[in-house]
């Protein structure tokens, strides 16, 4: 359970106070997440999600997250929408963190998903990106190759603790990358944390996408390279070609992909197993005190790195 910030019951009443939402039912922390608290209110009037930025989210940044998620919604992707108070506000400062409260979005977050839901992804993936070209904000990825660079520092040290040789593989991995990051690919607003437990489901149909909290401006062929490296894997690390095959399929039927962006699948899903693996890796080090959360496994993306690393092609995706 993701919750950094307990938010007593006088401090949710004079909260939700500000709002025309009905009067708290139920409050409850969500079993789910890493980064940010929260909480799943039910009122009078609807059920809600309450959101208390922590960790890594700049507060500078949070206005830029809440309108992409506007701007994702109006043109027909299912993301929550940021609920604004009486004087028109979204963004509050909650127990001493910002925080902002969104619409409960119907459906669950699948932990194995189906080749049919893969198919879906890709679709929605691509109207995304095509929606998010008329954004006219933009915020750089904090967690690409400089990114990247200042987490093996901050973590090398202590890496070998998890695993002999670790922080000789990451820093031969950055090596490769930062001599072959690909350049010149059409870029654009992306999510960058696309993963399963990201995308609410009913059956095979996408119901909702959540957590625009890493989105910015980058490869959009990079948001496939996270996906792939999230949802075509199965719980041994095996790689699920079908999987994959199903996803670019489906994205490139809603927005064609470019030669250039197919070949540098290979780099790109190298790169994203690696921001995985450093942000696990620097969580695993760094516990917060008191909170309620679950630390993900670092090593489950070493183990995706080294299979991209000996694909020569994206054709090695879906064969
Ligand atoms: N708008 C929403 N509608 C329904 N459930 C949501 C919504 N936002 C978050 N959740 C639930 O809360 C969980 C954690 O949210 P998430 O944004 O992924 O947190 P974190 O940023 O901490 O990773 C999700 O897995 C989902 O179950
Ligand atoms: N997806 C990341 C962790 C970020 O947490 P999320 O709950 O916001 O997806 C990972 O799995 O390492």
């Amino acid at each position: 359970m993701a919750v950094y910030t307990k938010v007593d019951d006088q401090t949710l009443s004079a909260f939700l106070s500000r709002y025309d939402v009905g009067k708290a039912t139920s409050f409850k922390g969500i079993a789910e997440g890493v980064e940010n608290s929260n909480y799943l209110l039910e009122t009078t009037k609807a059920r809600y999600i309450l959101t208390l930025y922590e960790k890594r989210a700049n507060p500078d940044e949070l206005p830029y997250f809440l309108n992409m998620m506007e701007h994702l919604a109006e043109g027909g992707i299912p993301t929550p929408l940021p609920i604004h108070d009486k004087a028109g506000k979204a963004l509050q400062i909650l127990a001493g963190r910002p925080a902002c409260l969104i619409s409960f979005l119907s459906g669950v977050s699948v932990h194995h998903p189906s080749e049919n839901q893969c198919a879906a992804l890709g679709g929605m993936l691509a109207d995304m990106h095509k929606v998010g070209q008329s954004f006219d904000e933009s915020r750089p990825n904090d967690l690409s190759l400089a990114g990247w660079k200042d987490l093996a520092a901050k973590t090398e040290a202590r890496a070998d603790e998890v695993k002999a040789g670790l922080a000789d593989e990451i820093r031969a991995e950055i090596a490769a990358l930062d001599a072959a990051w690909p350049t010149g690919l059409p870029t654009g607003t992306i999510h960058a944390d696309l993963f399963p437990d990201n995308v609410l489901f009913t059956g095979d149909t996408i119901t909702g996408v959540i957590d625009f909290y890493f989105g910015c401006t980058d490869m959009l062929a990079y948001d496939i390279a996270v996906c792939i490296n999230s949802w075509c894997f199965d719980e041994n690390h095996q790689f699920l070609p079908g999987h994959a095959k199903r996803l670019m399929e489906m994205y490139d039927a809603h927005r064609p992909l470019t030669p250039v962006e197919v070949d540098a699948l290979p780099l790109l899903c190298r790169g994203a197993a690696l921001r995985f693996l450093l942000t696990r890796l620097y969580d695993w080090q760094n516990p917060v005190e008191g909170a309620v959360v679950t630390p993900k496994n670092p090593l489950d993306y070493l183990k995706r790195l080294k299979f991209h690393q000996q694909i020569r092609d994206a054709a090695g995706y879906v064969v």
